[in-house]
């Protein structure tokens, strides 16, 4: 598989990296969040810019991923704005989205964009190429927070966002039942064989929690996991996953 290395870290290889996501409200709810997380040693943060209440209007939202970058400097940065449809805290307009994603890109303070891959198929793609010349890494997404969909369905909307030219391919769903969770790990599976580029996947929830766990086995590269706040359900807390992670990792060696 082809890794994805951003300021050393090498998504895609070995153990699957720790995103903790960044959820504050306001700027100072920000700040305190992002020194919080700092100290727990991620691989990898995610500010959730709906989160903010300001998210969704371009320059506030560069102004606070300003300040963002300047706490985490060395530590690769992901950019999301999850919109309302795919279970995020606020609407945004498609032209806005796209607006929001290029401004972000070219501030040069995100290493990474969460593109979500079906908001709007015929303008994702020129979306991802535009993101992509302004030297960012895209990770293309997918959200289901009422239901697995057939695995059939999800290996398909993990080589569609392949097929659009993301760098990554992330796909969240939720579990109704244990077979649910299973679908989803044979769809990540299933994964390893038709793309070279690296997948995330979870299924959230209580009964998803396994999925957080067993990247190495299944093929997922990434795990989000709780900071100071969950932003999905069945995220595990930061440390308690680190160790976990190891563990498992030990006894594969
Ligand atoms: O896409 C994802 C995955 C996620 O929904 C999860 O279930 O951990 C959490 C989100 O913050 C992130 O953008």
């Amino acid at each position: 598989m082809k890794t994805v290395e951003i300021k050393g870290i090498k998504i895609g290889e070995g153990i699957p990296k720790i995103c903790i996501p960044l959820t504050g409200k306001t700027k100072e709810e920000l700040i305190k969040e992002a020194e919080t997380v700092k100290n727990m040693k991620p691989d990898l943060v995610e500010w959730r810019a709906d989160c903010y209440e300001e998210g969704e209007n371009s320059e506030n939202s560069l102004e606070m991923l300003k300040t963002i970058r300047g706490i985490f400097d060395t530590i690769p940065l992901l950019f999301t704005f999850r919109t309302d449809k795919e279970g995020g805290d606020r609407p945004i307009t498609c032209a806005d989205y796209v607006n929001l994603l290029e401004n972000a890109a070219k501030t040069g303070f995100v290493d990474l964009i969460d593109v979500e891959a079906f908001f709007d198929t015929a303008k994702t793609k020129k979306l991802i190429e535009s993101l992509k010349k302004c030297g960012v890494f895209v990770v293309a997404s997918n959200h289901h927070f009422d239901r697995t969909p057939s695995i059939e369905e999800m290996v398909n909307r993990l080589e569609t966002m392949d097929s659009i030219g993301a760098h990554i391919l992330k796909l969240a769903v939720m579990p109704r039942s244990e077979e649910d969770l299973m679908s989803l790990l044979t769809a990540t599976v299933m994964m390893k064989k038709r793309t070279d580029k690296p997948v995330i996947t979870m299924s959230m929830g209580k009964a998803g929690v396994l999925s957080r766990l067993c990247g190495e086995t299944a093929g997922s590269a990434v795990t989000f996991a709780a900071g100071v706040k969950a932003s999905a359900p069945g995220q595990i807390p930061a440390d308690r996953i680190r160790r976990t992670l190891a563990l498992l990792h030990e006894s594969f060696t």
